[in-house]
């Protein structure tokens, strides 16, 4: 975590991945709030992160569940390249990076629990990772303050991609540090509606 925040502290706005802003609460407000998805997560497993971008939370759960397989999915070569840079310099060896929309692997992945953080809306999410998750494994959806009017929103969504008890979380990963909304849902059995 540590050699992860230094590559960030050292390259991350340089390479327009993170804003200037953000460098002082690297810890809290990206590190620190991406490991409160951890206790949601399957300690051993397929774990895939789509929509990783400069790491997070991909990066973060796989320093903190060495024994899970963690794939990043990420669409653009910059950051692409940079996932890889961030693998060989951490040393993390439980990471895979596919360079991937979401939408375009059906079917190549069965995943324990899928994770996004700030990547598009529910109901898009739902649609997108739902192929990606195996039977009674979970979606993990890291939101912001209106993570229920989006839950309820997305709610056809959720369950037209074959997805059942979709619940909010508040987490915390420290005493202090402002709490985030975890959105879960699982995989349910039987036949996919479209
Ligand atoms: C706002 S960034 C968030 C990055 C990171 N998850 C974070 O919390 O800092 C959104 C990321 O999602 C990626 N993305 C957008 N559409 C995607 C898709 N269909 N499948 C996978 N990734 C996608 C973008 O390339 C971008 O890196």
């Amino acid at each position: 975590m540590d050699a992860f925040h230094q590559l960030l502290v050292e390259e991350g706005e340089l390479r327009g991945l993170i804003g200037p802003r953000e460098l002082p609460r690297l810890w809290e407000r990206h590190l620190l709030n991406s490991a409160a998805v951890v206790p949601f997560l399957p300690a051993r497993g397929l774990i895939v992160d789509v929509g990783s971008g400069a790491g997070l939370p991909g990066v973060v759960i796989a320093a903190m569940l060495p024994q899970a397989e963690i794939v990043l999915v990420e669409p653009m070569e910059r950051r692409v390249t940079w996932l890889h840079d961030v693998v060989d310099r951490t040393g993390l060896t439980n990471v895979e990076v596919r360079r991937a929309r979401a939408q375009e692997l059906e079917g190549a992945l069965e995943a324990d629990a899928v994770t996004a953080r700030a990547v598009a809306s529910l109901d898009k999410l739902f649609r997108w990772t739902a192929p990606l998750v195996r039977e009674g494994g979970t979606v993990i959806a890291m939101k912001g303050a209106r993570a229920e009017e989006e839950l309820a929103a997305a709610s056809k969504a959720m369950r037209a991609s074959g997805l059942t008890n979709g619940q909010v979380h508040e987490a915390t990963t420290i005493a202090g540090t402002e709490p985030t909304r975890v959105v879960s849902a699982v995989r349910g059995r039987g036949p996919r509606v479209r």
